[in-house]
Parts: C-alpha cells; structure tokens; sequence
C-alpha cells in the first residue's frame, strides 16, 4: 500500500484551495476503508487555525499529577486497565493549552477535574467503556441529579445517595462540581450546569438516532452538534480565569451567538482528527464527514474535505461574529472573555491535532 501524506504547509487556507482527491488520485466511493493508510496526527494545513505555544512541562505534569491523584484516589474512577488510555488523553496539556490565561495552579486543577468527568460519563454511559443507547436517559439523568442537588424526599434521600456513590462517572460528576463550585460563583455554576443539560440532551438524540437506525441529516447534524459539543468548556473561560462575565454581558444575543459558534467549530475538530479512532469502533458513530457521506453522496474523502470547508466556515463567522459582539458590548470583559473562548478553540484545535497517542489522519491529499 502507498503511504500518502497530508502535506504541511500554510495554516489558514481559504476553503476552496479544498478539493478531494483519493491517495491514488481517484475518489473513493466504497466502504470506509481508511485503516491501512493511516497517518501520524499532525495540524491538518487546510483547517483554519491558530497554532499556539506549548504549555510549560513542570505545569502540565503538576496538573496531571493532582488529577490522577483525584481520580484514582478520591473517586475512584477507573480501573487499572484503562490506565493507559487515561494517560494518552493528555489531560494536564489539554487544560493548560485550553486555559492559557488560567486563574493559577486550582484553576486549572478544577478544570481538568470537569474535563475528566465529563469525558467518563461519554464514555461510561454513552460509548465504549460500557456505553449504550438503550437505557441511557435515566443513567444520564441521575448523573445529572450528581451535578445539582434536587430536593429529596426524607426516607428515600439514602437510597439515591448510594446509588450516585455506586457510580464512578455519578462520584467524578459530583466532585469535580464541588470543587468548581468552590471557587467560582453560583451563577457561572448554573451556566454549566446548564451547558451540560444541553450536552445530555445532545447525547440522547445521539442515542435515539443509534436505537432508530437513522443518520440524521446534515442540518439536524450541525444543530445537535451545538448541544452535544465542547460548550461546557467554553463556559467557564471566565472562572477558570479568575473573574466573572456578568450576566447581561454573558446571556446577551450577541455572545450567545459567539458560543454556539465556539463550541461548533470546536466540535467539528473532534469530529476531523477523531474521524479515524471513530471508524474503529465496535458501534457505527456519526460525525460530519459519514453524515455528509450518508445524505450528499460523497466519497469518503470528499466527505472529509466538506466537513472541514464547513468547519472553515463557522471559524471565520466565528472570529467575525466575536469582533462584531466587541464592538456591539463595549466593555473590558467583554474584550477579554471573547479573547479567552479565542484561546480556548485554538488550544483544543492544537491538543486534537498533536495528541498523537490519541489520533491518527486518514491518507487523504488535499488538491494543490
Ligand atoms: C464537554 C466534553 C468534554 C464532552 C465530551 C463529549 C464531546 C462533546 C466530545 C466532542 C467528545 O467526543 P468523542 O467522545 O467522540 O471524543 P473522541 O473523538 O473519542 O476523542
């Protein structure tokens, strides 16, 4: 088998520079079938992005350290056997890229700490690691009980706290929530606890779509991927910061519109550098590029190239929509929030497209 590469070179092409073309210079019409070409994960050149500068080692290391104590010690989350994959995902480097301007070292810690919970009720609940769409919405649903505390009645309060306690991603949830909720204010706390509604309900359409044996289409695709996206993230730049969007700022129109924009494109990159691990997996699993496959009649590459000329698209709306809502909202923190969501899609892009012990390219070759 030839081995193809995607060729480095200027970052920031404009979309039509995009054009597919197979490793053999035809397109390919059959069956996903990128496997045996795979590549090393690299910055894809034709995806529009920032690069940024690495995160300090001693930092990223401190991070980790106190992050794994927590979850190994603390709450006891995973098993040893999933040791490895919760190393090879980079938590410390992701936060520290992600949170560029944090707060200081408990900042970064209680981040990391969401980040981690977030990702084991994915994949506990959702995918792989025990996953499954059948009977996901009241596991989700007392996950979510972990994150608030709705009122509870007396001689059943017992019965509810054991079984939040029985479940490794429910104890994370909770634990990583209290020590969020310890340093920042109640209002950014129910932003994300907001946020991570959104994100079950984009789960449990993901589920229904699995259980229905439908692939949404491309427009249902690109609404939910708002929902099921990186936007509990996005939404506490500012606690993790150290300091508080007010309200009338943060709940304006205008920036509301920048984060569903944020946390689309951001979302989009998973669905770029993750498009090889996705096809490995024991379920079909939606993303972009098999939606624009399954509805426009795309070859695999051409599905590819399109999501990322999509993707293109929502950054430069992104980046545009963001200078018109600083223009609109002229205030000090505006400027600066809108400056820390900036920083926070350019880190996740440059964490999924250098986490080489998590991702691998497709040998697609982009048209000179
Ligand atoms: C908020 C948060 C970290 C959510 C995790 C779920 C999510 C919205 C993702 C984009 C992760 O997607 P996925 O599980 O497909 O990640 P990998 O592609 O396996 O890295």
């Amino acid at each position: 088998m030839t081995v193809t590469t995607i060729p480095t070179g200027p970052t920031g092409l404009g979309t039509s520079s995009i054009r597919p073309r197979s490793a053999s210079g035809t397109t390919s019409t059959g069956a996903a079938s990128t496997g045996n070409q795979e590549q090393p994960v690299r910055p894809i050149p034709s995806l529009y992005h920032h690069p940024v500068p690495e995160p300090e080692p001693a930092l990223v290391a401190e991070v980790d350290r106190r992050t794994k104590e927590w979850a190994v010690h603390e709450v006891d989350l995973y098993p040893p056997e999933w040791e490895d994959d919760f190393e090879a995902f980079g938590t410390g480097r992701s936060v520290c890229l992600a949170y560029p301007e944090a707060g200081g070292l408990d900042h970064l810690e209680a981040a990391a700490k969401l980040l981690v919970a977030e990702n084991a009720v994915d994949d506990c609940y959702c995918e792989d690691h025990g996953g499954s769409p059948h009977g996901l919405g009241s596991r989700l649903l007392m996950a979510h009980s972990a994150l608030e505390r709705p009122y509870a009645v007396v001689p059943y309060e017992q019965q509810w706290q054991d079984q939040l306690q029985s479940e490794p991603p429910c104890r994370a949830y909770q634990s990583a929530m209290q020590a969020f909720d310890a340093l920042t204010a109640d209002q950014i706390r129910n932003r994300e606890i907001h946020d991570l509604a959104r994100l079950h309900l984009g789960y449990l359409a993901e589920a229904a779509w699995s259980i229905d044996e439908v692939v949404p289409t491309v427009p249902e695709y690109l609404m939910t991927r708002q929902y099921n996206s990186f936007r509990p993230c996005l939404t506490i730049v500012d606690a993790i910061g150290g300091y508080v969007l007010p309200a009338d700022l943060h709940d304006h129109p205008k920036m509301q519109q920048v984060f569903a924009l944020a946390a689309l494109a951001s979302t989009l990159v998973n669905d770029i550098y993750s498009y090889t691990k996705e096809l490995r997996t024991p379920r079909p699993h939606v993303n972009l590029p098999t939606v624009l496959r399954h509805h426009e009649g795309l070859s695999e590459e051409a599905a590819y190239f399109k999501a990322i000329e999509i993707h293109n698209d929502v950054m430069h709306r992104f980046e545009s929509e963001s200078a018109s809502c600083a223009a609109e909202l002229p205030n000090p923190l505006t400027v600066r929030f809108l400056r820390d969501v900036a920083a926070w899609v350019d880190g996740n892009h440059w964490w999924h497209a250098t986490n080489t012990r998590r991702y691998t390219l497709p040998g697609f070759v982009p048209a000179e």
